[in-house]
C-alpha cells in the first residue's frame, strides 16, 4: 500500500515550470529513492511532498488522505518528517535539544504550563527528553548528548538531523541528499543506520541521493525525474538497465550494456 502519493503535481516558479504533471508513490515499510540529474525538481517534489510548497496543481495523500495545502506543521503531526540538503541546527545549542525540537508538536503545554512550571510541563519535559535521547543513542550519538551542535563533525551533524526526525515519532522519514559531504567511511555507517532505521524501527523511508552507490544498495524502488518529468521507476536493477535513465545522465545514447549509472 501506498503510505505517500503524489498525483499528477504541477509546480511553477514564475515562468518557470519545475514539475510537470508527476506522480510517484511511497510503499509503506519500504525504502524509495528519488533520483535524477541536477535541477531535476527531487528537492522541489520532496517540498510539495512535506508540507513546504503548496503544488500549483495535483495532489498529495498520505494514507490516503489528501494533506496538499496543509502547513509543514501538520505533515509532522500526521507522520512525516524530513531533514533538508542544507544542515538546519540551531549550532549554538546542544545535541539534546536540537532533538527536542523535534518533539515539540507533541507537547500540549500551554504558556501558564510554561510559566509556572506544571506538573503537565514537566511530564512533558521529561518525555521529550527520553525519546530523544533513545533516538540519539539509535543513531550512536548518545554521548555527545551535552555537546554544542556546532562542535559536532560534520557526519555526525547529519545523523543529528536524522536523529530529530526519530524522535518527532513519525512512521514515514524523508532524508534529502543525507551522505552529501560524507566521505566513504561514513557513507558506509550512514547506510547501514538508514537500513536499521527502516528494518528495526519499520520506517518507512524516502531519500533524494546523487551518490548512486549508496541508492542502488539501499533503495527498494527508484523514482527518476529529469528536467521537472517523471522519467523511470523500478527497481535499482531495472534503473541501472534503463538507457533512458543512462541518457538523460549522460546525454549521450550510450548503450546501457555493462553501463552502472554514477560509474
Ligand atoms: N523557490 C524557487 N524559486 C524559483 N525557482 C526554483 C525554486 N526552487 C527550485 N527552483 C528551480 O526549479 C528547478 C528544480 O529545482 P530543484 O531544486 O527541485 O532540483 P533538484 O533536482 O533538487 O536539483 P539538485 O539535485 O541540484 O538539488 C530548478 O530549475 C530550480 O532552479
Amino acid at each position: 500500500m501506498a503510505l505517500l502519493e503524489a498525483q499528477h503535481i504541477n509546480m511553477f516558479f514564475g515562468g518557470l515550470k519545475a514539475l510537470n504533471d508527476v506522480s510517484l508513490q511511497a510503499e509503506e515499510g519500504k525504502i524509495s529513492a528519488l533520483i535524477g540529474p541536477n535541477g531535476a525538481g527531487k528537492t522541489t517534489l520532496f517540498n510539495v511532498m512535506t508540507g513546504f510548497l503548496v503544488p500549483t496543481a495535483g495532489k498529495v495523500l498520505f494514507r490516503g488522505e489528501e494533506v496538499q495545502g496543509l502547513p509543514a506543521y501538520k505533515y509532522v503531526e500526521k507522520g512525516l518528517s524530513r531533514t533538508f540538503q542544507n544542515i538546519r541546527l540551531l549550532q549554538e545549542m546542544t545535541v539534546l535539544e536540537n532533538v527536542q525540537l523535534g518533539c515539540h508538536h507533541n507537547m500540549k503545554q500551554n504558556l501558564f504550563d510554561e510559566l509556572f512550571i506544571s506538573p503537565r510541563c514537566r511530564r512533558e519535559e521529561n518525555e521529550s527528553r527520553e525519546s530523544s535521547m533513545e533516538a540519539l543513542e539509535f543513531v550512536g550519538l548518545g554521548d555527545l548528548a551535552g555537546e554544542k551542535a556546532k562542535n559536532l563533525p560534520y557526519g555526525h551533524q547529519r545523523k543529528l538531523e536524522i536523529a530529530r526526525t526519530l524522535a518527532t515519532g513519525a512512521e514515514m522519514l524523508l532524508f534529502d541528499e543525507p551522505c552529501a559531504g560524507m566521505n566513504t567511511a561514513e557513507k558506509a555507517q550512514l547506510s547501514e543506520l538508514i537500513l536499521d532505521i527502516n528494518k528495526k524501527l519499520k520506517k518507512t523511508v524516502m531519500l533524494i541521493e546523487h551518490d548512486m552507490r549508496f541508492v542502488m544498495k539501499l533503495s527498494d524502488t527508484i523514482t527518476v525525474l529529469a528536467q521537472g518529468e517523471w522519467l523511470a521507476a523500478g527497481s535499482p536493477e531495472e534503473i541501472q538497465a534503463n538507457p533512458k535513465v543512462i541518457e538523460a545522465y549522460l546525454g549521450t545514447k550510450r548503450k546501457a550494456v555493462g553501463y552502472h549509472v554514477g560509474d
